[in-house]
């Protein structure tokens, strides 16, 4: 549609599938601010020097592709890891082994193991674990090579969430642990209790997804303190709305605000009719339902952002004019422009 570009998507899904403008904003504006903090990160400079190593650790990472994208920006980091279930993993070497475009991104020389799940390159790694088994996440950070004490990048998109409490809180403890000068990008739901945050919890367990921490971090407040507790430095988290609207940039905003018109929602809007049957009785205009709608969705979403800064590295990164850790709401009222 022209949200992003994704020259590999295509080799990880099967059928494209046609999503509502409304979600695709949602995505578009996860990838945008995760893009725009990963470029932060890796023009960070250490010592006024700009090459310096860093490296990517993504947490339950799917197929994502983030890292062939970076390959071809020229802006691949010193070491790129991905961690997820075996069987995701072994289906990613295969996918791999099998595209002489990937096999190129991640070296002709590296040995790709679709039985155990493995691609080890010399810049990126692909590697199975359950994350919930601490031990097996520290075999697997030795076995990429991994340097705890290089800046690292964690990125954990819809994944600590679907995790028991106790788990979710044992991997944000051990990346504090682990890496003493880190920026952890944590994106998940928040708001179980209203209407909306009810009917994401069903919809997401009736496909067998439950998301099982979610009442456990419920509100933007309690993803932070989930961090500062666990032993990080600083930690902000914003709804999607303030995402959107504040630290995505205003010209990539009114470019995707061109590309889909809002005006194919009635039926999931009827879903939802329950919170806005108020609106609906008042029988207010389809935008403006859309709008709220809109709003609605991106508060249900959330970016944490937390760091420890061992190095001193990362004075200015993060979500910016806002006082860190200060354990109090971030949220924003300010609404998108339609
Ligand atoms: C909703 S998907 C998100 C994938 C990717 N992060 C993205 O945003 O596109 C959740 C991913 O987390 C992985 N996952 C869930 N629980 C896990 C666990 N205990 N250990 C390893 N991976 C896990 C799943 O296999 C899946 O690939």
């Amino acid at each position: 549609k022209g949200y992003m570009t994704d020259d590999y998507i295509h080799l990880f899904v099967k059928r494209p599938i046609r999503r509502s403008p409304i979600i695709n904003r949602g995505y578009f504006a996860r990838y945008s601010a995760l893009r725009k903090l990963l470029y932060k990160f890796l023009d960070c400079k250490i010592n006024g020097e700009e090459k310096c190593k860093k490296q990517i650790l993504s947490l339950g990472a799917g197929f994502d592709t983030t890292y062939f994208q970076l390959q071809d920006e020229g802006n691949a980091p010193h070491l790129y890891v991905e961690l997820d279930f075996k069987e995701v993993t072994s289906k990613k070497a295969a996918i791999i082994e099998n595209s002489s475009e990937l096999r190129g991104k991640v070296g002709e020389a590296a040995l790709i193991s679709q039985e155990k799940g493995e691609v080890s390159g010399d810049h990126y790694k692909l590697l199975p674990v359950d994350l919930r088994d601490i031990q097996q996440l520290d075999d697997m950070i030795s076995l990429a090579d991994m340097d705890p004490s290089l800046p690292t990048f964690i990125i954990a998109e819809c994944v600590l969430i679907y995790l028991d409490p106790e788990s979710s809180r044992s991997v944000v403890s051990w990346a504090s642990r682990t890496f003493s000068t880190a920026a952890f990008f944590l994106y998940e739901q928040i708001h179980p209790n209203d209407a909306f945050g009810q009917q994401m919890i069903m919809n997401l367990e009736s496909r067998g997804c439950g998301l099982l921490s979610l009442h456990d971090t419920p509100t933007l407040q309690a993803k932070e303190k989930l961090f500062l507790d666990q032993g990080w430095r600083r930690a902000v988290a914003w709804d999607m709305l303030k995402v959107y609207s504040t630290f995505i940039d205003a010209q990539e905003r009114s470019r995707i605000e061109r590309l889909e018109l809002f005006d194919e929602f009635e039926e999931w809007y009827m879903m939802q009719a329950s919170i806005f049957s108020l609106f609906y009785l008042c029988q207010i205009t389809i935008c403006q339902k859309l709008f709220l709608l809109n709003i609605v969705l991106h508060e249900h979403y959330c970016v944490t952002c937390a760091i420890n800064d061992a190095m001193g590295i990362f004075n200015e990164f993060g979500f910016p004019n806002e006082e860190h850790a200060t354990g109090s709401s971030t949220a924003s009222t300010t609404v998108p422009s339609m």
